[in-house]
């Protein structure tokens, strides 16, 4: 008998899913607006001039084919952390901070739930809702994965006061998984001022923070910016753990370049963590890919290279922000009567519509127009060609 007979097909991922379902799709003017990643005004994919360049350069470069090290190219992680923490960092130049080359933000992700896990963790808080593939990672770490209340969807905004109570009541020892900007999926973001709070009620109790950071420059288009909670929580003395993703930022979705890194009390304890990293790593995948990790470090090395880069991180966020406003009023324009000013509020890739499950299925059924279940709306899939169409059918399933 075959040794894979009792294997089950096993179910689609509900992101990838929608692709596939998309393709099959025939009707001329169907629209996918599913996966978070960026599209240019065509709808096509982007790849930053500023890594074009770098590619050129690696290619002329000679460069080997070795082995990186399992802790990955040391001048890339040097370079991620100088980009999240910020080059004055006073914590990062007294060595307090420390990280590894991760198999993008996906793995950094994993490693640090192994690792945490090994390390007697036993609980692991998600915002509600958060990233749809957050939970299956940790709870394949061997944590118990629980949700801290994020989103008031009647209102469509924060629920701050059921976040910081939900916080407060977070047994000692938990993992409090924060996004560091431009949540995923509903774009909605404490300001700086509830991020002061958060900074002070966390500092009051015995949890271990950890920043997942998968759009920095990509959310207001100004990398410093989107790092302001990271820094302050920093600098406020909190020894955070935090996970970094190149995917969306720099547009290297396939080649998986993610940093994964420590703020210790000094610089001795910071690299022991970075061994145990390294201990969670060598077995799963033993060093992560060079290519990638050479192109940021050949922008980031760069002044002139970097410049470019964040004009065109910048160019990103500002094509989707505009779109923010003509999606919210060519639904004026097409009659919709209801309160679509959550849709400029929010920020980064994704728009969270407020579309209920039905009516998500009834707008793909009817207008071809492809959102995830939950009524999340890439807005990188919105161009002035499309705005329209997405536009009255949102309004026709929301009337
Ligand atoms: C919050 C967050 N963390 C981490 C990641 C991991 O990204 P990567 O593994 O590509 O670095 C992502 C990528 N999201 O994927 C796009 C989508 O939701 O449709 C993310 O959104």
């Amino acid at each position: 008998t075959s040794p894979w007979s009792f294997f089950e097909m096993a179910p689609l991922d509900p992101i990838i899913g929608l692709n596939e379902q998309f393709q099959k799709d025939d009707y001329p003017s169907k629209v996918i607006v599913g996966v978070g990643a960026y599209r240019d005004e065509k709808g096509k994919p982007f790849v930053l001039p500023s890594v074009r360049k770098a590619e050129k350069i690696l290619a002329e470069g000679g460069l080997d084919m070795e082995y990186a090290g399992i802790a990955g190219e040391p001048r890339f992680v040097d370079l991620a952390l100088e980009f999240a923490y910020g080059e004055d960092s006073a914590a990062l130049k007294e060595g307090r901070i420390q990280g590894v080359q991760a198999l993008s933000g996906t793995g950094g992700l994993r490693v640090f739930g192994e690792m945490m896990k090994k390390h007697g963790s036993t609980t692991l808080y998600l915002p509600n809702p958060s990233w749809g593939n957050h939970k299956n990672i940790f709870t394949n770490s061997g944590l118990e994965v629980k949700n801290y209340r994020y989103y008031d969807a009647d209102n469509s905004s924060l629920d701050f006061e059921g976040m910081v109570h939900d916080i407060k009541s977070m047994p000692a020892g938990s993992i409090v998984l924060l996004h560091a900007c431009a949540h995923n999926p509903t774009g909605m973001d404490p300001t700086l001022e509830q991020w002061k709070e958060l900074s002070s009620v966390i500092k009051e109790q015995d949890l271990v923070t950890f920043f997942d950071c998968a759009y920095q420059g990509f959310a207001s288009g100004d990398a410093s910016k989107d790092a302001a909670a990271i820094r302050m929580f920093v600098e406020d003395g909190h020894l955070i753990s935090m996970v970094q993703s190149f995917s969306k930022n720099f547009g290297l979705y396939g080649q998986r370049v993610g940093a994964l890194s420590v703020v210790g009390r000094d610089a001795e304890e910071a690299k022991k963590v970075v061994s145990q990293m390294k201990t969670v790593i060598r077995p799963m995948y033993s060093n992560p890919p060079r290519h990638g990790a050479r192109l940021v470090t050949t922008i980031l090395e760069d002044p002139q290279l970097t410049a470019e880069f964040r004009e065109e991180c910048k160019g990103m966020a500002d094509r989707i922000n505009t779109m923010r406003g003509a999606l919210k009023d060519s639904l004026e324009s097409a009659g919709s009567t209801r309160d679509w000013s959550h849709i400029t509020d929010q920020i980064g890739m994704f728009a969270y519509s407020g579309l209920s499950n039905e009516q998500v299925l009834e707008m793909r059924a009817k207008h071809h127009v492809y959102c995830t279940g939950d009524g999340r709306i890439s807005m990188a899939g919105v161009t002035s060609d499309n705005v329209d169409y997405i536009a009255n059918a949102i309004h026709d399933v929301a009337k």
